[in-house]
């Protein structure tokens, strides 16, 4: 009887699985690994990401049992644990859906002539919908700039999704979640459903009800009108693939919808841009993709990087963001934004540091996306916001959230503020604070920076570059 194993490792879902599929075909008996790395430069998956592992990985166990693959859930070095496994089981070949960093790709390559020399071992395209070296400008140069790579990419035919395999079902063993996740995570449990069926009903249910709404919608927080299909996405338990291929065919089908639906698209695609740069670039983790940008004098400054993260800035809008970061393990991407934009420019603070806590926190804190964001935030990135771009969070909050709601929601203690001063409670009248029970300094703080002047000051620190 043959014997495969499939190594898996941001792709936890059945459908669409290029590896598993694979081993199907090849193999009479198929056993999944996924594995909680060790190796040195592998970047560990933050906490909120952990704590969705934990349960997705649940999930998939008994979805595989059911088409007869058992999964097994191991930490180590992954080519210790590979050996041990392949060997343990009687394998004679391995599969995996390939993934881009240069530390994951470099050891992917070294795992590959290891264990080459043994078994058979292939990897797939799974986790992108172009993989990076198959998209280039005219002249055969990776893209440094969205617009044309969406051009591109729009008119390329993106491989049709695969279906799931089918095989005779064995008995589900439970799989051992305990795997470190950070306690503070468990309060996301209201906010999510978890696992490949769940992420097949968020697409549909997004289609049919908010995608209307989209284009314009997707810019106010409060509206939560984007199909929140991210975590779903970072962890793999849906694929870009399969996005796009359903988006056709619902714009297919609901000619009217075409242009929200090649709104959409377009927004998907720039993950695969953020692929493409993870791939092309030096670690866009760590490097500034616009070498200029490493000379940039950041500031050390703990008291106010503290205040941004716990949402204690005195700026609205920022800290309505950050207490939606920490209590659900996401944030609204245009509320991303202007944090992003706060830290890093009226602050001063090296965007990796935000990059860090963003990681961390969010529970689709995924390797190419965060930091590909963050740079273009901070101006360093391919095709970035230029670095003069400093978002006002307060203009930002009265345009889009004008009327208060998503401070409201976030910022509980503002809550009775009138609409008019919701976004700066520091500039209200002492009467109007007054009926609204607000003291500022007491029970919400004073803004820690005047965001006039830090926006001359991070101006100050470009030019100097
Ligand atoms: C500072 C900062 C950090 C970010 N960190 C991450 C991150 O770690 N992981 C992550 O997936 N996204 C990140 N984003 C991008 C974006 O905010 C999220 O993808 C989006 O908010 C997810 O919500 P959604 O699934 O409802 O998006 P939708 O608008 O419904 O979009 C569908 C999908 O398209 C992709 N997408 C949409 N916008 C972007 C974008 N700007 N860049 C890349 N892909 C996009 C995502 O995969 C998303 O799930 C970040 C943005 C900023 C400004």
């Amino acid at each position: 009887m043959s014997k495969a194993l499939v190594w898996l490792r941001n792709d936890l879902r059945l459908s669409d699985n290029p590896a598993l599929v694979a081993a199907f075909k090849e193999a009479d008996d198929v056993t999944a690994v996924f594995i909680f790395e060790t190796d040195e430069g592998i970047r560990a998956p933050g906490g909120a990401a952990r704590w969705w592992f934990n349960r997705s990985l649940t999930d998939l166990s008994e979805r595989l049992a059911g088409i007869g693959v058992h999964l097994l859930v191991e930490k180590g070095k992954a080519e210790t644990v590979l050996r041990r496994v392949l060997k343990d089981i009687g394998a004679t070949s391995l599969h995996w859906n390939r993934r881009y960093h240069p530390a994951e790709r470099a050891l992917d390559s070294h795992i590959k002539e290891r264990l080459g020399e043994e078994i058979a071992v292939e990897s797939h395209p799974g986790n992108v919908l172009v993989e990076p070296w198959d998209i280039a400008t005219g002249t055969g140069k990776s893209y440094s700039v969205y617009g044309p790579f969406w051009k591109n990419l729009r008119a390329l035919d993106i491989a049709e999704p695969l279906p799931a395999p089918k095989g005779k079902a064995v008995r589900h063993k439970r799989v051992d979640e305990n795997y470190r996740e950070p306690k503070w995570a468990k309060k996301f449990a209201p906010y999510w459903t978890i696992g490949e069926i769940a992420a097949q009903d968020k697409l549909a249910a997004f289609f049919d009800e908010r995608l209307t709404d989209y284009p314009q919608g997707r810019d106010f927080p409060a509206l939560a009108a984007t199909s929140h299909l991210s975590p779903h996405l970072r962890h793999g338990e849906i694929s870009p693939r399969q996005i796009w291929h359903a988006a056709k065919a619902f714009a297919h089908a609901h000619h009217a919808q075409t242009e929200r639906i090649n709104k959409f698209l377009s927004e998907l695609a720039w993950r695969d841009f953020n692929y493409h740069q993870l791939y092309h670039r030096d670690d866009i983790v760590r490097v500034a993709m616009h070498p200029k940008y490493e000379g940039m004098k950041w500031r050390d400054a703990p008291e106010q990087l503290e205040a941004w993260k716990r949402g204690r800035t005195g700026i609205p809008m920022v800290d309505a963001g950050m207490r939606e970061l920490w209590e659900t393990g996401y944030m609204e991407n245009r509320v991303r934004m202007l944090t992003a934009s706060f830290l890093c420019k009226n602050l001063l603070i090296d965007w990796r540091v935000g990059e860090e806590w963003f990681w961390d926190c969010l529970c689709d804190g995924d390797i190419a996306n965060n930091p590909g964001n963050w740079q273009w935030v901070a101006g360093s990135g391919m095709d970035a916001s230029p670095f003069f771009r400093i978002f006002n969070p307060v203009t930002q909050g009265e345009r889009f959230d004008a009327d208060g709601d998503y401070v409201r929601r976030w910022v509980p203690e503002l809550s009775e503020l009138p609409d008019k001063h919701v976004q700066q409670p520091w500039a209200a009248p002492k009467d109007v604070l007054a009926k609204a029970g607000v003291k500022v300094g007491e029970t919400y703080p004073e803004p820690i920076v005047d965001l006039k002047e830090t926006r001359e000051r991070a101006l100050e620190a470009a030019k100097a570059l």
